[in-house]
């Protein structure tokens, strides 16, 4: 047995830059660091989002998970494609240099990631993806985009179906292959990165999930990546679908704890 003191998996959240008043704050949506608490079990810790970046290395190397969140920012376009960013289109240049350079890093060590919206994003973009700028103008594709008018439960109320891939991680979790889910998003993806796999489609034909089957270190196991385009974090503890995305998100990061420990 280890001498180490067992503890909770530590997940890393990376933080938005959000103005208030005249200065700028690191943080984090409430719900997603709830969720890892709540939903997933383990220790939430948030990792400053600067530009240029902290040390991601030494403090990933210190941690057992990931959770990329959703944002109301959006990806700088210049990260996926020669398109100019639409006039009035929210960046975050300082989240974007860190999530960008942190998740190749955090797959290189085998960390289990569960991304989120704009997080799902960035994943994609990272593995070499595009995205869609405004899905809602591109002919084929539904309107994504929640009401900002309707009472937040609306907003994060389930509202379109997704098919959920055969065998996957996502049909194994939820017992059945099609689910409804909430949607509040304005861009979405053009093109899957390199080596992702789809994991659920909404009626429009938009990828909503993927997961990334790489190696780990050892070479034996495969590291947990989740990315979804909705919010299970939302009253995570109240839909069983959700609540069991979190867990599975939980249970890999206190298999990678244990074997840090061990
Ligand atoms: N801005 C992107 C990503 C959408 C997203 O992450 N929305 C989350 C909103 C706030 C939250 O619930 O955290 C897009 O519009 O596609």
């Amino acid at each position: 047995m280890s001498s180490r003191t067992a503890r909770p998996p530590l997940v890393g959240l990376p933080t938005d830059r959000k103005m208030i008043g005249p200065h700028p704050f690191l943080a984090a949506g409430e719900k997603y660091v709830r969720a890892v608490l709540d939903g997933a079990d383990c220790l939430p810790l948030l990792i400053p989002g600067l530009q240029p970046p902290i040390a991601l290395r030494a403090v990933l190397e210190g941690l057992d998970g990931i959770l990329l969140t959703g944002a109301v920012s959006n990806i700088e376009p210049h990260h996926y494609s020669d398109e100019p960013s639409y006039p009035g289109n929210l960046h975050d240049p300082a989240r974007d240099a860190t999530n960008l350079a942190l998740i190749p890093l955090a797959i290189e060590l085998g960390l289990p990631i569960l991304a989120i919206c704009r997080g799902f994003q960035e994943i994609n973009v990272a593995f070499g993806g595009r995205l869609h700028q405004k899905v809602h103008e591109v002919a084929g594709f539904m309107d994504h985009r929640e009401n900002p008018d309707e009472p937040l439960d609306a907003q994060y109320a389930p509202v379109h179906e997704v098919q959920l891939a055969p065998g996957g991680l996502l049909a194994g979790i939820a017992g059945t292959d099609r689910v409804r889910v909430n949607s509040l998003h304005g861009q979405g993806i053009a093109r899957l990165g390199e080596g992702l796999t789809v994991e659920a489609i909404a009626p429009d034909g938009l990828i909503e999930a993927y997961r990334h089957d790489g190696p780990t270190q050892d070479g034996s196991t495969r590291a947990f990546l989740l990315a979804v385009q909705w919010h299970p974090e939302w009253r995570v503890l109240e839909n069983p679908f959700h609540h069991g995305i979190f867990r599975a998100f939980g249970d890999a990061c206190r298999q990678r704890a244990a074997q840090r420990i061990g």
